[in-house]
């Protein structure tokens, strides 16, 4: 397969991408098949799908947690297919749906974002890690979160609260600084008040810092509302993808479109999670 040509602004290019697992017995689960997906930086592609369509294989293949069996990644214009995480990890970020894996409880805040900063760094992480440097970067970003946090960076993460401890994961990302970002339903376990801040410091994050960011949710209010894109996914293959220019699409957009690339298979935590949808 060929490079993406050098003056390719994507920040993130999956190509053909697919993935089978064997089942019980004969089976083949054919999770991912020919997933094709291009996200420039400061794009953010919300990757919405009924259970099992293979959100999570597509994200692990970008993350380097699986290989394909077929086809390419692509990251600021670099193969890093074979690359492992750990590998990848100095240019792609992830943000997960539990708060105790973004932000570890037995060190500080400062640590925290120290550690963000020292993973994606130039330098590698040997050496002291709290520099005056990153304590003043971390402080900022925590700082940019208007929660107060700065305030608390000698706090434990195990202190915070969920909500708290996901704002500290979008700012622990922006201090990584990374090409692209993976965000995987980080705001679904929390209250709304709480979710609606860490969604919107995610949409700034995104913004300011031109990641190119794919993002799986249920919520299509949340999707409607931050994405540039959005892709749904239907046993394994990229079934829609519906630009959001002006973010003119609404739930109610999205929820037809969603039933109509998968046949109605639209799952109840999509419906129960959309209290917009329909309405706007
Ligand atoms: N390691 C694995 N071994 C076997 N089958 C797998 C494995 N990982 C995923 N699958 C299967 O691949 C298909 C796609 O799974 P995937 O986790 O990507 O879906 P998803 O869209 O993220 O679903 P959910 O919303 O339920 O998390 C499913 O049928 C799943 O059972």
């Amino acid at each position: 397969m060929s490079a993406p040509s050098s003056d390719s602004p994507s920040s993130l290019d999956v190509r053909g991408c697919s993935k089978s697992f064997s089942g019980s017995g004969r089976d083949t689960i054919r999770a991912l098949l020919g997933a094709n997906l291009t996200v420039r930086p400061g794009e953010l592609v919300a990757i919405l799908g009924s259970n099992g369509a293979g959100k999570s294989t597509l994200m692990n293949v970008v993350a380097g947690g699986l290989v394909p069996d077929e086809g390419s990644v692509w990251v600021a214009g670099r193969d890093v297919t074979r690359w492992p995480s750990w590998r990848r990890a100095r240019h792609l970020w992830t943000i997960r749906q539990d708060p105790e894996v973004n932000v570890m409880g037995r060190l500080t805040l400062e640590e925290n974002l120290a550690l963000a900063q020292a993973f994606t760094g130039r330098r590698r992480p040997l050496g002291r890690l709290l520099t005056r440097e990153r304590r003043e970067r971390g402080r900022a970003a925590l700082a940019g979160l208007g929660m107060g946090l700065e305030d608390r960076l000698s706090s434990l993460g195990a202190e915070l609260s969920g909500g708290q401890r996901q704002a500290v994961a979008v700012a622990m990302a922006s201090v990584a600084a990374p090409t692209v970002l993976l965000v995987d339903e980080h705001a679904a376990a929390l209250d709304p008040r709480s979710g609606r801040i860490v969604i919107a410091a995610t949409g700034r994050l995104v913004v300011e810092n031109r990641l190119a960011c794919l993002m799986i949710t249920h919520n299509l209010d949340q999707a409607v509302e931050l994405a540039d894109r959005v892709v749904i996914m239907h046993q394994g293959s990229i079934a829609a993808d519906l630009r959001n220019p002006g973010r003119a699409l609404t739930a109610g957009d999205l929820l037809a479109r969603f039933e109509e690339a998968t046949g109605g298979d639209v799952p109840d935590v999509v419906k129960l999670a959309t209290d917009g949808a329909g309405r706007r």
